[in-house]
């Protein structure tokens, strides 16, 4: 089917116009839809005078006013509030017209969609898999048609199309299983890793244990993360079931090796994380290139260590993410196509870890045997935990208070940062479009 061409016949209400509202709202209308847009309606006068000279753009007070004249209308607001905001514009939706939302958990979403809405509207929700600072062509953007003729789905591939990426199509439960193997724990890693360097007063880049090769991704993606929004990652992970047992079992892989660890439990530590990588990594073969090369890698430090002066490291975070794989039954490679850029990464670091095996074999040593790890792994411990502990309570609140102490710790490296990690997310993405290749075709033979 041809796409359908862009009109200002046909208009896109965006509810909520925060990082990705706006992202959303930029792209679409620029591509020649017409755009109704809100936000809270305090909002209302600055965020018309930043769209007074956008072509295709109109503001209004509320989201009522956005649902009725609407023909596709996708809530662009906190997944915490998603039941309160549905519920408040559901009701005035356009007869007859699509909705969909860009929340990081599809349940709650949905859930709030069959309660609120008409039933004569119909239901395509989406979820673009990249934050708003990364250029959307060629990332996975899931599409699910949940209640909606072909013709309707049709119309959002063509409005949604404008953004040059990849479009997933998932029903809501299978969007939610992905996403919680892919970023749930991958997030809990890295916030664990800000609260150890902010517990122990670290700026990692200045320590030169923690510069160079896998440390740089390290760095760059723990600071990706702080610099986003708190209830972007605690939305996904406080609200996701599935996404809630992972990081329990994150927390308890990091527990169970560094105990290991502090016992000198030498045959078991190497058996288990023997075990786990070959279930994670056993499919490769040696010949398999990896997703990240040492010229990538050194490519963007924060550090500006050289290479010979770097010391080797524990990966306590690496080992317990496969460990954490394993006990899971989770194969990484399995969800390429369906992944974040910081998940392609963080696979990518521990790929480089895992399938080098004198890497493997001396991070293993050392670990055991060496002690300037052992403050930094407790810490990263204790995060971890906490982190779980934070999750499992389902508290928004004390996830907040968590999140925002390393992010002022941090904020000054914020741009550096983005920069730095855009770039690696680029490079990373031209190395993936192979693997996506791979597993596209065999998807055909299948
Ligand atoms: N940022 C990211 O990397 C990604 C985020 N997402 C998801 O997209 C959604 C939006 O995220 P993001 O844009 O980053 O978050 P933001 O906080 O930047 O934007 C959400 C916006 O919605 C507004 N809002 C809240 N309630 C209402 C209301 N009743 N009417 C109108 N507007 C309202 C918020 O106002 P206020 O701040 O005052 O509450 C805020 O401006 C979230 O569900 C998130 O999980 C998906 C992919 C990536
Ligand atoms: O890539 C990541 O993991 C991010 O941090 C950006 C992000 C956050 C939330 C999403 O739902 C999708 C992407």
């Amino acid at each position: 089917m041809a796409p359908i061409q862009p009109t200002t016949a046909i208009s896109v209400g965006i509810i909520g116009m925060g990082d990705m509202g706006r992202m959303y709202a930029n792209g679409i209308s620029r591509a020649g839809w017409m755009v109704n847009a809100c936000d809270r309606e305090e909002l209302y006068e600055s965020l018309s005078n930043d769209y007074k000279e956008a072509p295709n753009v109109r503001i209004f007070q509320n989201g009522h006013l956005v649902s009725r004249i609407s023909d596709y209308i996708i809530y662009c607001v906190e997944a915490e509030n998603i039941a309160k905001v549905v519920s408040a514009y559901g009701p005035s939706t356009k007869v007859g017209a699509i909705v969909g939302g860009q929340t990081s958990c599809k349940a709650p979403e949905i859930a709030a969609f069959e309660k609120f809405l008409p039933s004569d509207v119909e239901i395509v929700s989406c979820h673009s898999l990249h934050g708003p600072k990364v250029d959307p062509v060629g990332q996975p953007l899931v599409l699910i048609k949940h209640r909606a003729s072909d013709k309707s789905y049709e119309l959002v591939e063509s409005i949604l199309g404008c953004f040059g990426s990849k479009f997933v199509h998932l029903s809501a439960v299978e969007h939610d299983r992905i996403t919680a193997d892919t970023q749930a724990v991958l997030h809990a890693a890295f916030l664990s890793m800000g609260s150890a360097w902010t517990a122990n007063s670290q700026f990692p880049w200045e320590v030169p244990r923690w510069s160079g090769g896998i440390e740089n991704v390290k760095m760059n993606v723990t600071l990706r993360i702080y610099s986003n929004k708190w209830h972007v990652y605690a939305g996904l992970a406080i609200l996701n079931p599935a996404a809630q047992k992972q990081i329990k079992q994150y927390a308890t892989s990091v527990t169970e090796l560094f105990k290991l660890i502090l016992c000198g439990e030498r045959d078991e530590f190497r058996k288990r994380i023997t075990e786990a990588g070959m279930a994670v990594f056993g499919g490769k073969k040696e010949g398999d290139e990896l997703l990240l090369k040492d010229e990538l890698l050194d490519k963007f430090s924060l550090s500006g260590v050289p290479k010979q002066e770097r010391k080797p490291n524990s990966h306590l975070s690496l080992l317990a993410m496969v460990d954490c794989w394993h006990k899971c039954g989770i194969v990484p490679y399995d969800h390429i196509i369906c992944s974040t850029p910081l998940f392609r990464l963080w696979l990518g670091a521990t790929e480089y870890l895992f399938r080098q095996p004198e890497l493997l074999n001396e991070c293993i040593e050392f670990a055991l045997s060496d002690k300037q790890f052992r403050t930094d792994d407790l810490e990263f411990t204790f995060a971890a935990r906490a982190w779980s502990d934070a999750v499992q309570l389902g508290d928004f609140n004390a996830y907040r208070k968590r999140f925002e102490a390393p992010q002022k710790y941090f904020a000054p490296r914020f741009p550096e940062a983005t920069r730095l990690g855009n770039e690696m997310i680029h490079t990373i993405l031209e190395r993936t479009k192979i693997l996506d290749g791979a597993k596209v075709q065999n998807e055909g033979h299948e």
